[in-house]
């Protein structure tokens, strides 16, 4: 009898990117987790090469969620609960620097919060246990390490440039920043803008899943003299477009990822990353309940 072929790899849609295009679909699941529903049901695609991978539009199917209520903690948790240990997060971002073109791919490392508070952070939030993540690295630095190096083998047969090691700024919205903000996220040293990499980064961390952003920039947002600010025409223009090499990116490395996934040292930053993370385990039942979806390692089933 051979074993379940195992779904490693998560990938999270953003604006423009709501499927992987022609993979083979062999389910949809919606599962209902102590957070309530994912944005939209999750797809188990299969890879010509037989590898499968997890799909979740981020702002559901008919982009039906604004980025301040998206289920954030759903869409994490879900995935974890189909056994994914790595994901891919693409997302439409407003560039903060010229040589940022529109059109261009950018694998960041680092994030600026300026999100308003408003979005639950936290898998610990309204439960008995005090938890602090480790999040001065943001993202996964071994998978984005390997993603640098193969995502750019990808986009260089679509003479498409790729930047890393840059800053994402998170915010709030829904409407764009102002032409003064947008020149002092550029004076703080964030070279790119976008409104969901918060809190999926927080709570993948918190989740022990490996977490990464590849980035397709659409617009220049609001810093340039004489040039009119962003609006959503301006995004509408290549996001077309940033889908479909998303697509082609997403061909070009899950096989191989998931053979790196599958090996295991791309995980060994995430896994026991929230190890020393708790000081105050759950004192509820319901707690320890809920907790034990997304971290049994620690909140054993009662
Ligand atoms: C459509 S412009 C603003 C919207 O686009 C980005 O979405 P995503 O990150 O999911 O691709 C940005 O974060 C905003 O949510
Ligand atoms: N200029 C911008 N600001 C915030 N989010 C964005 N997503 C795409 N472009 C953006």
């Amino acid at each position: 009898m051979s074993a379940e072929p195992k779904v490693l790899i998560g990938v999270i849609g953003g604006s423009g990117l709501y499927n992987l295009g022609d993979l083979t679909v062999l389910k949809e699941v919606h599962p209902e987790t102590p957070w309530g529903l994912p944005s939209s049901p999750i797809t188990i695609a299969s890879l010509p090469s037989g590898v499968l991978v997890a799909f979740l539009a981020r702002h559901g199917s008919n982009h039906s969620f604004s980025p301040s209520s998206i289920p954030v903690r759903a869409n994490i948790s879900a995935l974890k609960s189909l056994g994914v240990k790595a994901i891919i997060a693409f997302s439409a971002v407003g560039s903060l620097r010229e040589e940022i073109k529109p059109g261009d791919f950018v694998i960041p490392s680092q994030i600026i919060d300026r999100t308003k508070g408003i979005r639950p952070a936290s898998f610990f939030e309204g439960t008995s246990v005090v938890a602090h993540a480790g999040f001065g690295d943001p993202f996964s630095g071994k998978l984005t390490a390997w993603l640098e190096k193969e995502v750019k083998k990808a986009l260089d047969a679509k003479n498409v440039d790729l930047h890393t090691d840059k800053c994402v700024v998170c915010m709030e919205g829904p409407q764009f920043s102002t032409r003064a903000e947008s020149k002092m996220y550029r004076h703080w040293g964030g070279d790119i803008i976008n409104m969901s990499v918060l809190p999926e980064a927080k709570l993948a961390r918190e989740a022990e899943l490996s977490y990464a952003l590849i980035a397709t920039a659409t617009d220049y947002d609001s810093w340039r003299p004489h040039e009119a600010a962003v609006t959503v025409a301006d995004v509408f223009k290549t996001l077309k477009t940033n889908a479909e090499i998303s697509r082609h990116v997403t061909a070009a490395v899950l096989t191989d990822l998931h053979a790196a996934v599958e090996e295991g040292d791309i995980l060994t930053e995430s896994i026991g990353a929230m190890k020393f993370s708790i000081m105050r385990p759950a004192t509820t039942s319901e707690d320890l309940a809920k907790l034990h979806y997304i971290l049994p390692e620690y909140f054993p089933a009662a």
